[in-house]
């Protein structure tokens, strides 16, 4: 198969959807990998590195996604992208289709088979191309919320650890998935007071074994995140129904009752985010105001550590691609059922339960659409 690698052009997108490595992976199994010339830049790799690894080296997108069969990305295709594909393509990427009804429209449009990282399932429920994204969020969501809670960054000037003599802040995680679990050991790691907030008992249990008394875990309902937000100098955003739009959970009422300057960082942004007050941002211009309250909410925010987050997202997709490449998509998904979750659009139909309902359209199950 031939598969193809744009350079991303999200704002301040700096990973890859393929990394040197991969393409070697690839060739050696007997696949042509085209490169959109630039696409490694912002990993550092240059077209020479990846032509040592047998990839050949387009001079723009178009070439690329005109030719290629497969095509492998990281960011949803913006609407540029979105204009060059067409139908019994394949579209790899990060999609998270739920809160974006143009994209969804563009993509049943174009007829493209898009397969969705984010639903892609693995054993226990557990979502492992979303992952180590999630990793990464998580972490950087306690850097951006302690950047953004200075005082010059328009937060309250709290310093999360506190010193000797002056309390730590208190940081209030919703959500005790990967994202909420990376953000607590983080936030704990700097001396912070960390809740985790959680509707599964069995989450808050783990979360509970986990930290011990490092970190207080709470069941999440509408009278304790009221509560807590009144308390909270940051609360990070961390919850996910798979493939759905987030549920809104902090309205913008109970922004009255939080201290002014207290920083949100809804990190589920890219499903629409959990506070009624979200809307996306860029790293360009990452944070604004409301109500005296600091929102941060960028939709790629690993995009910004993209050496780590590439070899970190390219450790997960690859497997999938290289089956794929070796089988056509429909026998991968017969033999995978955990990579037939993933399927999301399929010539003209969205295969994804959760984006059908959320978006009005008729839902065309996968089975039948590998049949
Ligand atoms: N902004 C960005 O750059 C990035 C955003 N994300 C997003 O972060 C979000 C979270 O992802 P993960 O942690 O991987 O998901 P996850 O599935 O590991 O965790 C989600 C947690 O939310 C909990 N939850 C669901 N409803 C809840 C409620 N009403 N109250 C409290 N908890 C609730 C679930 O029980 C689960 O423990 C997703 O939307 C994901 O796409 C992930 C990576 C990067
Ligand atoms: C998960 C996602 O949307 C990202 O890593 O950008
Ligand atoms: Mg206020």
């Amino acid at each position: 198969m031939r598969v193809g690698c744009p350079k991303e052009i999200k704002n301040h997108e700096y990973r890859v959807g393929l990394t040197p490595e991969s393409v070697r992976e690839l060739v050696v199994s007997g696949h042509e990998v085209w490169i959109e010339t630039g696409a490694g830049e912002g990993i550092g790799a240059t077209d020479m590195d990846y032509q040592t690894c047998g990839a050949v080296i387009q001079p723009d997108a178009k070439t690329v996604f005109d030719n290629c069969e497969m095509i492998v990305k990281v960011k949803e295709p913006q609407a540029v992208e979105r204009a060059m594909l067409r139908e019994g393509q394949i579209l790899y990427t990060y999609l998270h289709l739920a809160p974006d009804p143009e994209q969804t429209r563009e993509l049943v449009e174009s007829g493209v088979t898009a397969i969705a990282y984010e639903t892609v399932t693995g054993p226990n429920g557990q979502l492992p191309l979303l992952k180590p994204m999630s990793q990464v969020a998580g972490r950087m969501s306690i850097q951006a919320g302690a950047t953004a809670l200075e005082k010059a960054h328009g937060g309250r000037g709290v310093l999360l650890g506190g010193v000797p003599g002056v309390l730590p802040g208190r940081v209030m995680v919703i959500g005790g998935g990967v994202v909420g679990f990376n953000a607590a050991q983080m936030a704990v790691g700097l001396g912070a007071d960390v809740t985790i907030l959680d509707r599964d008992p069995e989450v808050l249990e783990k979360l509970g074994i986990h930290f011990e008394s490092r970190a207080k875990t709470r069941f999440s309902n509408r009278a304790n995140i009221e509560q807590m937000l009144c308390e909270a100098e940051l609360v990070i955003g961390a919850v996910l129904i798979p493939g759905a739009a987030a549920p809104k959970l902090v309205t913008r009422e109970m922004l009255k009752c939080m201290k002014p300057g207290a920083v949100l960082v809804d990190v589920a942004i890219d499903q629409g985010g959990c506070f009624e007050t979200s809307k996306p941002t860029t790293h360009a211009d990452p944070t604004y105001v409301v109500d005296d309250v600091v929102h941060y909410c960028v939709a790629n925010m690993p995009g910004a550590v993209a050496r780590t987050s590439t070899y970190a997202l390219n450790n997960v997709t690859l497997p999938h691609a290289l089956r794929i490449a070796e089988l056509g998509w429909k026998e991968a998904m017969r033999r995978n059922e955990h990579l037939a979750a993933g399927l999301n659009v399929h010539a003209g139909r969205v295969t994804y339960e959760a984006v059908a309902d959320e978006l009005g359209y008729d839902h065309l199950p996968v089975s039948q659409a590998i049949s």
